[in-house]
C-alpha cells in the first residue's frame, strides 16, 4: 500500500540534508607522502602519517566517528554535525579545496590542503575557515585516534602548552600538534572549538605531525603556506603539454596521478585508501596504498604523454632500487619505500564502509606471479626513453634484465592483471603483455639504445605470438579470450588492440572489441572485467560480484578510437567523463545500477583512464577521424 505523505511541521520543513559519505563525496588533499579525504560536510575522515601507508589517525570512513574524525563546518543546533556544504571547488590548478556554506547568517568557506614540503619529519593539513557574509557559528570537532581507532589504543588527554600551543595523539615514533587561535576546548581526547567567522575574517587551524614527541614543530605561518601550496600546484599543472577538448577533466586527473606520488622515493601508490567496497556489503576490500609496478608504469605512460619527465625519472629511479639487478625476485606490489613485507590483516574492530567487511590492510597479492607487469613496465620504460632520451642509458640496462627473466618464464600460468586468488591460468592478456615486453626490447636493441640478443629475441617474440593466436583465440566465436582454452572473455584483452600485437583492422581484433562488448558491458556502456558468479566463487576465487572497472572503459574507448568507429568512442567518453565527482574525481569502479562509485579511491588507474581515453580520442580525430596509429600507448 502506497502511504499518503503526512503534511509537514513546520520543524521537519527544513532544507533537506543531503546524504554524505559515499565515495564520491570525498574530495582528496595531498602533501605527497600522505593523503587526506574530505568529506561534504567539513569531515576529515580518512588520514594517514606519515606515509600513505602509515596507520590512520582518522578511520571514520570506514567505522564511525570515534575511530577518528575531524569536522569543521557550521554549528548545527544543540551540538548537530554540520550540513553538507553547498559548494565544493578545487581552486583552478591546485589541490586546494574550498568548501562553502550559505546559511541563514552568513556564508562561510572551509579551504583544506596540505602544503608540500621537502621535510619528511614536519608535515602539515592546514584547515582555514573564512568568513564571506555576515556571522557564521562554526564548529570544530578534532578526535584524532591513532592506529586506525583501535579500541586499545588511547589516545590520551591533549595537552595545552604554556606557550597555547596543543599537543595531542602519538602514534610510533610521531605527535600531532594543533596551533590555531580559535578558542579550544579540551573534552576527553577530543579538542573541540566553537567560535563565529564574520564577513573577511579568517580563523586557521593546523595540525602538524613531527617526528619524536618533545619538541613542538615550528610555528606555522598559514597564509604563507597557503601561497606556497597554490603557487606549486599551479606551476606544476602548467607544465603540462596537453591543450586539447576535455583540458579540465585531464589537468584535475593529472593532478591527482601526481598527488599520489611519494614525493621522496617517486613511487606512485594506487590510490589513497584501503578497504572501500567494490561492493556495498561484499567482501571484495583490499589496501591500495602500496605501489604496483603495473598501476604506476600505466600512471607514468599518461604523464608522459602531457609532458611531464620529473616524476617518471623519480619513478625509474624508484623501479630500478627496487628491482634493478635482480628481476627475478620482483614482487607484484611493494611499499613506497621498496619495502617488500604488507602481511594482510584484518582490522576486525572496524565496522567498514557501510558495513562492508572484513577492512584490510596489506595485501595478500604481493607474492603473486603476474606475468603482464613485464609487458607494462617495459613499455613504459621503452616510452620513458622516447620522451626522454637521457633516460636510455638507464632504463637500456633495466629492459634487458627484465626480458631475460621473462624469458623464463613466460610459459608458466600466472595470477595476471587482476591478481586472482583462484587458480593460475594461462591469461592471454599476460602472454600479450609479454609478447609486448620482448616487442620493445627488440626495438630498442634494433636501434642501437640497449645491447641484446636480438635474433634469440625476435624468435622469442614470434613464439609468444604464434602461441597465443593458436591457445588464446577461438575461431568459432572470432575473439580472444580470457585464458588458454576457456570461453570466457575478460576486458584486459582489448589492450591487444592499441599496443601493436596485430594491425587494428585484423578481424580477430575487430571481433574481440565486439566480443567484449557484447558479453562484458552492462547498461551505459561500463564493462565489467570479466563475469563473476554470485555467491559461487569465479574466475577470481571470490564469490560476490562487484562494479564495473573504470579503466577498461578507456581502454575501450582507445579500442573503438582504433578500429575507426570515432562516434562511438566519443560517446562512450562522454559517459566515462560524466561519473566523475563534482571535483573530478574517480575510484576504481561504478556501479551503473545505483549510479554510486565503487571501490578505493581516488585511484590512479581510474584517472589513468580519463588521460588515456581523452587523449586517444582526440588523437584519432586530428589523424583525421581515422584510427589510432597501431602503437598509440600501453596506457
Ligand atoms: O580482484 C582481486 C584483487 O583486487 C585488487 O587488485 C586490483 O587492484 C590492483 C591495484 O590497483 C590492480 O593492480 C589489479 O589489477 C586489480 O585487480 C587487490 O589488490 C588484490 O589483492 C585482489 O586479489
Amino acid at each position: 500500500m502506497i502511504g499518503i505523505p503526512s503534511p509537514r511541521t513546520p520543524a521537519e520543513d527544513v532544507r533537506p540534508v543531503p546524504r554524505v559519505g559515499r565515495i564520491e563525496d570525498l574530495a582528496y588533499v595531498s602533501d605527497l607522502r600522505s593523503g587526506a579525504l574530505v568529506d561534504r560536510d567539513g569531515s576529515i575522515s580518512w588520514m594517514c602519517w606519515p606515509r600513505f601507508d602509515s596507520l590512520a589517525y582518522f578511520a571514520a570512513l570506514l567505522g564511525a566517528e570515534k575511530h577518528g574524525l575531524w569536522r569543521i563546518g557550521p554549528a548545527g543546533p544543540s551540538g548537530q554535525p554540520s550540513a553538507p556544504a553547498d559548494r565544493r571547488r578545487y581552486t583552478d590548478g591546485t589541490l586546494i579545496l574550498e568548501s562553502s556554506w550559505i546559511t541563514p547568517h552568513g556564508t562561510a568557506q572551509l579551504v583544506d590542503f596540505m602544503p608540500v614540503t621537502d621535510d619528511d619529519d614536519a608535515l602539515r593539513l592546514v584547515r582555514i575557515v573564512r568568513g564571506v557574509s555576515g556571522r557564521v557559528p562554526m564548529r570544530s570537532t578534532l578526535r584524532a585516534r591513532p592506529g586506525y581507532g583501535r579500541p586499545s589504543q588511547d589516545p590520551g588527554r591533549p595537552q595545552v602548552h604554556a606557550s597555547g600551543r596543543l599537543s595531542l595523539a602519538d602514534q610510533g615514533d610521531g605527535h600531532l600538534w594543533l596551533d590555531t587561535q580559535a578558542p579550544c576546548r579540551v573534552d576527553g581526547p577530543d579538542i573541540v572549538s566553537e567560535f563565529t567567522v564574520a564577513e573577511g575574517e579568517e580563523v586557521t587551524f593546523v595540525l602538524s605531525w613531527q617526528r619524536g614527541h618533545d619538541e613542538p614543530p615550528p610555528t606555522p605561518a598559514p597564509a604563507g603556506l597557503l601561497k606556497a601550496t597554490g603557487d606549486f600546484w599551479v606551476a606544476w599543472a602548467g607544465r603540462s603539454t596537453y591543450s586539447g577538448p576535455h583540458g579540465d577533466a585531464v589537468e584535475r586527473s593529472l593532478i591527482t596521478l601526481k598527488a599520489l606520488q611519494h614525493q621522496p622515493t617517486g613511487a606512485f601508490v594506487a590510490a589513497a585508501t584501503t578497504s572501500l567496497p567494490e561492493e556495498i556489503g561484499g567482501s571484495r576490500q583490499w589496501d591500495y596504498r602500496y605501489c604496483w609496478p603495473r598501476d604506476s608504469a600505466l600512471t607514468v605512460e599518461a604523464l608522459l604523454a602531457c609532458g611531464y619527465k620529473e616524476e617518471v625519472r623519480a619513478w625509474v629511479g624508484w623501479l630500478k632500487s627496487v628491482i634493478g639487478g635482480r628481476p627475478e625476485t620482483m614482487q607484484a606490489i611493494y611499499r613506497v619505500d621498496g619495502g617488500r613485507e604488507m602481511p594482510e590483516t584484518e582490522l576486525d574492530w572496524l565496522p567498514g564502509f557501510e558495513g562492508s567487511v572484513p577492512v584490510r590492510t596489506g595485501n595478500g597479492a604481493a607474492g603473486q606471479l603476474q606475468l603482464d607487469v613485464y609487458g607494462e613496465i617495459v613499455g613504459a620504460l621503452y616510452t620513458a626513453q622516447e620522451h626522454d632520451p637521457e633516460l636510455a642509458p638507464v632504463v637500456a640496462p633495466l629492459v634487458i634484465d627484465l626480458v631475460v627473466c621473462l624469458e623464463q618464464l613466460w610459459e608458466q600460468p600466472d595470477e595476471g592483471i587482476w591478481e586472482v586468488r583462484g587458480p593460475r591460468r594461462h591469461f592471454v592478456h599476460s602472454k600479450v603483455m609479454g609478447w609486448v615486453a620482448v616487442d620493445r626490447a627488440v626495438r630498442l636493441i634494433e636501434s642501437g639504445r640497449a645491447q641484446g640478443p636480438l635474433e634469440q629475441w625476435r624468435e622469442l617474440r614470434d613464439a609468444i605470438h604464434r602461441q597465443v593466436c593458436e591457445r588464446g583465440y577461438d575461431e568459432e566465436r572470432n575473439t580472444f579470450t580470457q585464458s588458454y582454452g576457456s570461453t570466457e572473455l575478460d576486458a584486459s584483452l582489448l589492450q591487444i588492440v592499441t599496443c601493436g600485437f596485430l594491425p587494428p583492422e585484423d578481424k580477430r581484433i575487430v571481433g574481440t572489441v565486439e566480443a567484449v562488448q557484447r558479453e562484458l558491458s552492462t547498461q551505459g556502456g561500463f564493462l565489467l572485467r570479466y563475469r563473476t558468479d554470485g555467491q559461487k566463487p569465479g574466475v577470481d576465487g571470490l564469490a560476490g560480484d562487484e562494479g564495473t572497472f573504470v579503466i577498461c572503459l578507456a581502454w575501450l574507448i582507445a579500442a573503438l578510437a582504433a578500429i575507426g568507429r570515432m562516434d562511438e568512442a566519443e560517446i562512450h567518453l562522454g559517459v566515462l567523463l560524466g561519473i566523475r565527482s563534482d571535483l573530478g574525481l574517480l575510484a576504481e569502479e561504478w556501479d551503473p545500477y545505483s549510479g554510486r562509485q565503487l571501490g578505493n579511491s581516488p585511484q590512479a588507474f581510474s584517472h589513468v583512464g580519463i588521460v588515456h581515453g581523452v587523449l586517444a580520442v582526440t588523437t584519432a580525430r586530428s589523424a583525421g577521424n581515422g584510427r589510432l596509429p597501431a602503437r598509440a600507448a600501453t596506457v
